[in-house]
């Protein structure tokens, strides 16, 4: 399928409400999107990089930048999804931007041949189980509240953000209100130090799934230390950028179980290739978020169906976000959402509501 040019769409969403995290507060998603135009068929990739590098290095302008100066360019005669990644192996890092990019190529690619992405990656379910991410709060009966409505709402699986000073008291809250059976797991986007590893053995009274991240996204070492000294399984986000770094990872024992972000690590191709790492390791696999919209939520999806995704993921309703979504809305289903079935990612934006969140948009011609 040959490529005529990509559209760089930079969108503003408000979200429904602040979404807190030990890195900071997030009220509106600026987020942008790429969309491959082809002879015959058109595709779309979410760039999942924050307005600042707060998660990660990547940020909203850099993506666009480096997407403008250099990977754009790298696509003249690329024409299929997995030739997008060799054509910018020589560019180091910028993995969200190259992830966007890849899924753009790829879903105009699938579409023109009618394929799911579902399908292309090897999903082996119709629908899968979802959890939710439940953001740092300024009191205990704040967050019990948004836990029981989360609860009410089917969610399936409850993630707690934590860092120094809101761990182990929302957490004990959670149980102590809400029983031992509802799922529950943590996410400090690496807000402690190996030294708190006696602080953070307390949350082994809890029966969490797993801690995720709990320490800095280079040091594999100090998770595989905590990993000694805590019994809940460690999981890892930031730190798992590749295939390559989830083997490492794996081996040095640094994690029992790993988040597939596929923005964090170049795209749904490389996604998979970490998902079969962990599952000829035996190690479960989960599907990370990043806020996406219904754009970044089918194909987040679609992964999450594959046979290694045993864990529920952090693939909310657009609710969850969004008053309104830039496509038809995500809607839970018996604590599920259901694997897209339309060609490519099987979504596409809704022109008004597009229209609507739209900052700027910028042509590059091929
Ligand atoms: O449900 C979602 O899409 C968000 C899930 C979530 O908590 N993402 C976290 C994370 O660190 O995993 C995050 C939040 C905000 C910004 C970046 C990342």
């Amino acid at each position: 399928m040959k490529l005529t040019g990509f559209e760089l769409r930079r969108i503003a969403l408000p979200l429904v409400a602040p979404f807190r995290t030990s890195f900071g507060t997030e009220t509106t998603r600026d987020a942008l999107l790429v969309r491959a135009v082809g002879a015959d068929a058109e595709g779309w990739g979410e760039c999942v990089a924050m307005s600042a590098p707060l998660y990660s290095s990547e940020y909203v302008d850099a993506a666009i930048d480096v997407l403008r100066r250099y990977f754009v360019p790298a696509m003249t005669g690329v024409e299929r999804g997995t030739q997008v990644a060799p054509a910018l192996a020589k560019f180091h890092g910028h993995r969200m931007a190259k992830a966007a990019l890849e899924t753009a190529v790829l879903d105009a690619e699938l579409r023109t041949e009618g394929r799911t992405l579902a399908r292309e990656l090897g999903a082996v379910h119709d629908r899968v189980p979802c959890g939710v991410s439940v953001g740092i709060m300024d009191s205990i009966d704040e967050l019990l509240t948004a836990v029981g409505g989360y609860l009410d709402e089917g969610y399936l699986r409850i993630k707690l953000k934590i860092q120094p000073g809101w761990d182990i008291a929302p957490v004990a809250a959670v149980r102590e209100r809400y029983g031992d059976d509802v799922l529950l797991q943590v996410d400090a986007n690496t807000a402690y130090a190996v030294s708190d590893a006696r602080h953070l053995a307390q949350l082994d009274a809890f029966d969490l799934l797993l801690i995720e991240q709990p320490l800095d996204e280079e040091d594999i070492l100090g998770h595989a230390e905590l990993a000694r000294q805590v019994e809940t399984p460690i999981c890892l986000d930031e730190s798992i950028t590749s295939a390559r770094a989830a083997a490492a990872a794996i081996s040095l024992g640094a994690c029992s179980i790993v988040n597939v972000k596929p923005g964090r690590v170049g795209g749904y191709l490389e996604s998979r290739r970490i998902h079969d790492v962990c599952v000829a390791n035996g190690i479960p696999v989960w599907a990370g978020g990043m806020l996406e919209t219904g754009l970044g939520r089918a194909a987040n999806v679609a992964l999450a169906a594959l046979p290694g995704f045993t864990l529920p993921g952090d693939t909310s309703g657009s609710s969850r976000y969004y008053r309104t979504d830039i496509t038809a809305p995500f809607t839970l289903d018996a604590g599920h959402l259901a694997v897209p079935t339309g060609p490519g990612i099987g979504v596409e934006p809704l022109p008004d509501e597009l229209a609507a969140v739209t900052v700027s948009t910028e042509w590059l011609t091929l």
